[in-house]
């Protein structure tokens, strides 16, 4: 295993580069290990406001669940040490930076970007049920860009084994499925919900069910209010895809390796993700 993988880590280990982004818990920075000289990216994250957020186990969670994940959309988390004040996770360093940047940026993606984005997360989402993960946290900010363009998931916080599936809300509701806002039980097919919506706002720019106030993005979300706007124009297709995930009843949402066959994942995606 390369030198990353050694089990003490502490500040010394590591030149300090320029601040890459800052996340609500704390600002990552680039950074290369002295010893390999392997460039990582250092989440720093203060354990004053971990504590006073109580999400101390999630934490752990995410640590526990990523040592356990190896695939190449999934952004590595190779490991995490603390000091007095602060816990830092050491992170695989995504070249091309944050997703919802570049979507800022372009407005909404092509169909064929978004087609290629939507079947890597498909994949690595299949990859990540398969080991009774699910992430329940799929959005535009929680997805980097590797060297090559290719997407890559990041931050478990909010990922869970689906034996224990209760967890308190916070954050963006655009993202969720009707169970989740409506905090009954919920599955893995929460994740296919959340890329349906990524899908939308890679095509549209804007998440489906946005609203000025969350009474009505609530509202729009438990009423399925799905609408597709007349511009950009976006292939029936697209449209039929989308509206096979956005759907109410969790179990009749399309399987994800059934995704990966839909005509307009097969017509537009590019197959090296
Ligand atoms: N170019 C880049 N290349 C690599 N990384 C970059 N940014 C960091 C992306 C992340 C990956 N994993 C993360 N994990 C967490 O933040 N976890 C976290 C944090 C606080 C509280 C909690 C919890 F306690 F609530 F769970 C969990 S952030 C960038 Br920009």
């Amino acid at each position: 295993a390369s030198a990353v993988a050694q089990k003490r880590w502490n500040l010394s280990d590591f030149d300090i580069g320029k601040p890459l982004g800052r996340g609500k818990f704390g600002h990552v920075y680039l950074a290369r290990e002295k010893r390999s000289n392997h460039i990582v990216a250092l989440k720093v994250l203060f354990k004053s406001q971990l504590q006073q957020s109580q999400v101390e186990h999630q934490l752990r969670r995410e640590v526990e669940i990523q040592s356990h994940l190896r695939n190449p959309n999934i952004l590595r988390l190779y490991g995490y040490f603390y000091d007095q004040k602060r816990v830092y996770l050491i992170l695989e360093y995504a070249a091309r930076g944050e997703l919802y940047k570049e979507l800022q940026k372009c407005k909404y993606f092509s169909e064929r970007r978004a087609a290629t984005y939507v079947a890597s997360l498909a994949r690595a989402l299949i990859y990540c049920h398969g080991k009774h993960v699910i992430h329940r946290d799929i959005k535009p900010e929680n997805l980097l860009i590797g060297a090559q363009g290719e997407l890559k998931i990041a931050d478990f916080g909010w990922s869970v084994h689906t034996f224990n599936r209760r967890r308190t809300m916070c954050g963006t509701l655009d993202y969720l499925p009707p169970e989740m806002v409506e905090s009954v039980e919920h599955d893995a097919s929460v994740d296919i919900w959340s890329l349906g919506i990524l899908c939308y706002e890679f095509l549209y720019g804007v998440p489906p069910f946005e609203a000025m106030e969350h009474s009505d993005t609530y509202r729009r979300i438990v009423q399925v209010d799905l609408k597709f706007p007349p511009k950009p124009i976006v292939s029936p297709s697209a449209k039929d895809l989308i509206s096979q995930m956005l759907v109410k009843e969790s179990s009749q949402r399309l399987p994800l390796h059934k995704l990966l066959e839909h005509p307009w994942i097969v017509q537009n995606a590019d197959p090296s993700g």
